[in-house]
């Protein structure tokens, strides 16, 4: 399957479990992958058969910075979950990173698979 993934999105949101998390912004980064045929695309050099990841970037940025989540488990289930109602795509793998929640780690996070129906 052919990939289109976007590397190192950076937003800030409100993230955290604990109460004094609750009135900060931190940052999230986000790798995606999403499994798309690209041969339609690529035959007729047309962005409209493509999947814009320069769209899906803008919409995971805007998704992320208006919702607020305890855990970064849900914040990656609801943006696997809106990529796979927006696009056309038969896979999404989201890898998100807090960057700054463990002091000696350079990232902390979770990485899921799903998949359209
Ligand atoms: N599996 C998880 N563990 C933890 C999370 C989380 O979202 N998923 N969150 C926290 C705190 O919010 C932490 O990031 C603050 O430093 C702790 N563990």
């Amino acid at each position: 399957m052919d990939k289109v993934f976007v590397q190192g999105l950076e937003v800030l949101t409100t993230i955290g479990v604990y109460e004094w998390e609750k009135g900060i912004q931190q940052k999230l980064r986000f790798d995606l992958e999403m499994g798309h045929d690209n041969v339609p695309a690529a035959q007729n050099d047309d962005i409209n058969k493509a999947l814009d990841y320069a769209t899906l970037s803008q919409l995971v940025t805007e998704y992320a910075e208006q919702h607020q989540f305890e855990l970064v488990e849900t914040m990656a289930e609801r943006v696997a979950e809106l990529i796979l109602t927006r696009f056309a795509v038969k896979s999404v793998k989201v890898r998100l990173t807090k960057p700054t929640a463990v002091a000696n780690a350079s990232g902390v996070g979770v990485e899921i698979e799903r998949f359209a129906n």
